[in-house]
């Protein structure tokens, strides 16, 4: 408990880093005692690099920032305009957000992303799961109640995310997610076992045999440290949880990993590096990429996941593809066989890096 227990007196002492202003924070991720420029220059600094050793972008490329409303997409917009003034990346940048149909939720957190598309100038593209699919995450939780309604969330976001790409025709996507999340993703693929998932969530940039590749500059950015910036700058995010996330195993992870880096701040990292430098077994099977037969979307099955789940909503029959066949009605397992069979979708939190 040494990082929480020392005495925080910021004041008289000088930034290690300037050695003139006064320390105003003590670094979440190194626990150095800064002033305020100086940490928004380190932070700032360090996502420049990881975008430039990555090479997450090239010169004249349409991005667009996967924007919630929520403090790590919110940073990301304001941080990446600020990057790619000062550095020249050459992109252009937009917003994209996706309305799930969340009363009480997503309604105002679309506001704050509306309201940051006038703060940062950015132009903002909304795409809806109702328009897409017919269902918001309202009518689906009244169907099939709160239980698995992640699951459809994000089989549903991550297709929708491609398709806002698509009409804004963009090279990529980018997201807020952090090394807390990142870390958290290494845990739980270690502990439910999902090899395929382990092998890929540490990469930087997914999806490239895709329709539209995504990246993510915060691969090592502390949620911490997004908090302190969003705060110290007075960026206009929302903070509120989804109303429908249960969040349980997720939950334990995050708890977990925030108790490690109150003892060790460098545990996120090391997550992360232990992820990276994962062999996976040459005879471990991995899934193969092909199109779905339907609707002609990514997907290593005939029918993609987000297929298998809106048939079950429009049937009546919303247990179709969640967990393994449990709960398939006999006839539609047998339409399904002719159809060409479905994945079998494991009940999963939301907030999981592969919506
Ligand atoms: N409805 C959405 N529309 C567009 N992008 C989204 C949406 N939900 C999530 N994302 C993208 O995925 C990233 C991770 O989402 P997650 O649900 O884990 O939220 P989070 O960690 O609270 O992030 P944020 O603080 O940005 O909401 C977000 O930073 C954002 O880039």
């Amino acid at each position: 408990m040494e990082a929480d227990t020392k005495p925080k007196k910021y004041g008289p002492r000088l930034c290690c880093i300037c050695n003139q202003r006064r320390a105003a924070l003590k670094r979440p991720k190194t626990l150095e005692q800064i002033c305020k420029e100086c940490f928004y220059e380190v932070f700032e600094e360090e996502i420049h690099q990881v975008i430039m050793e990555n090479q997450l972008f090239k010169p004249g490329e349409r991005i667009a920032i996967g924007a919630s409303g929520g403090k790590d997409s919110t940073v990301l917009a304001y941080v990446l305009s600020e990057l790619n003034r000062r550095h020249n990346y050459g992109l252009d940048l937009f917003l994209l957000s996706v309305d799930e149909g969340i009363t009480g939720y997503r309604d105002d957190s679309l506001e704050t992303v509306k309201r940051n598309e006038l703060q940062y100038g950015l132009p903002l593209k909304i795409v809806s799961y109702k328009d897409l699919y017919g269902w918001t995450m309202d009518e689906i939780v009244k169907m099939i109640g709160l239980k698995n309604n992640c699951t459809f969330c994000g089989v549903f976001r991550r297709q929708a995310l491609d398709r806002g790409a698509a009409l804004l025709k963009v090279d990529k996507v980018a997201t807020g997610h952090n090394a807390d999340d990142i870390a958290e993703t290494v845990l739980l693929n270690i502990l439910r076992g999902d090899i395929a998932r382990l092998s890929r969530c540490t990469s930087i940039t997914t999806g490239e045999d895709g329709p539209i590749p995504r990246c993510k500059p915060f691969k090592y950015t502390y949620e911490k440290e997004i908090v302190m910036y969003a705060y110290f700058k007075k960026l206009d995010y929302f903070s509120t949880e989804c109303i429908y996330s249960p969040n349980a195993y997720r939950g334990f992870a995050r708890e977990f990993i925030k108790d490690l880096e109150r003892i060790r701040p460098r545990a996120i990292l090391d997550i992360i590096k232990s992820g990276e430098n994962f062999r996976i077994s040459t005879s471990t099977k991995m899934p193969e990429q092909g199109t779905c037969e339907r609707c002609g979307y990514i997907s290593s099955q005939k029918w993609c996941k987000a297929c298998v789940l809106l048939e079950g909503l429009n049937r009546g029959l919303p247990k179709l593809g969640i967990g393994r066949s449990r709960g398939l009605n006999s006839d539609v397992k047998k339409d399904i066989k002719q159809g060409g069979g479905t994945e079998s979708i494991e009940s999963k939190q939301c907030g999981s890096l592969d919506f």
